[in-house]
């Protein structure tokens, strides 16, 4: 499915890496804490739900990180983040199964693999809570939500568009990001999520993914629907290698008020 024609040079070369990435022998059997749960605890504490990402390097950073990512994840959980997102993509983003694992054992919330998993085996690689699924890349989505549920682990299905919308939720998906970058020119717009958000049922859990990076944008995505928030480069801040992890992402995670009475009796 899906040309790849125009996909920019770095995601094709993700890509080829990820078709010839190695699988697991032996299904998975995750006991997987509840991504929907915990964010209803973060609101109920007034925190913005944030997904946290560790991610030490990207085709579109301006350096790489090189802390111990227990470090960074702890330093994100106290800066209030609601769950982590781990890159296990090793070419192209720095990550590995292992930096995951030790993450997850390290940490008390959610926990996401990211990665580019285009078959059945390659759920099989590292235990976690959320697995990322990407519509663009993935054959047979159907089949493979149901493998990734099997397994236990809660699929976060990504998409770009209104169309990709309609193929994850007849898919079955329930747990959706909207990524604000464009894989085919790899820039960002946030009115990405603001064009799909209105598309979807009330029912599924939104994420907006991507180019968020202050306030301003996070009560911009929020105002458009976002159940959570997916942020990497702010919080890591690539090109500032002693920036502080916990501080960025309590600027992000406090931008709302706690909730009163009247907030809670949001009208989108
Ligand atoms: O660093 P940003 O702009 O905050 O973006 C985070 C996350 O959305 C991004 O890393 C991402 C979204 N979808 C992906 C798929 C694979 C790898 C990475 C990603």
């Amino acid at each position: 499915m899906n040309s790849e024609t125009d996909l920019a040079p770095a995601v094709a070369s993700i890509l080829e890496a990820a078709r010839t990435r190695a699988g697991g022998d032996e299904a998975l059997d995750v006991d997987a804490q509840s991504l929907p749960d915990a964010l209803e605890r973060a609101e109920a504490d007034g925190r913005v739900p944030v997904i946290a990402e560790v991610k030490p390097t990207s085709p579109t950073a301006d350096g790489t990180r090189e802390d111990d990512p227990v470090e960074l994840a702890e330093a994100m959980v106290d800066g209030g983040a609601t769950a982590i997102s781990v890159l296990t993509e090793p070419s192209h983003f720095g990550g590995s199964p292992e930096a995951l694992e030790r993450v997850r054992e390290a940490v008390d919330v959610p926990v996401l693999r990211k990665d580019f998993v285009v078959r059945e085996a390659q759920l099989d690689v590292v235990d976690a809570d959320l697995l990322l699924l990407i519509v663009r890349f993935v054959d047979d989505l159907e089949t493979l939500i149901e493998a990734a549920r099997e397994r236990g682990f809660q699929p976060l299905v990504e998409v770009h568009d209104r169309a990709e919308l309609e193929t994850a939720l007849e898919a079955g998906a329930e747990i959706i990001g909207v990524n604000n970058r464009d894989l085919a020119k790899l820039e960002v717009d946030l009115e990405t999520f603001e064009s799909v958000a209105p598309e979807a049922p009330e029912d599924v859990t939104l994420i907006a993914e991507s180019g968020i990076s202050s306030p301003a944008d996070v009560r911009r995505m929020r105002e458009a629907g976002a159940d959570a928030l997916l942020v990497g480069s702010a919080i890591m801040d690539h090109g500032a290698a002693d920036s502080d992890v916990t501080e960025n992402t309590r600027r992000l995670t406090q931008t709302e008020s706690a909730p009163t009475a009247a907030d809670g009796d949001s009208e989108d």
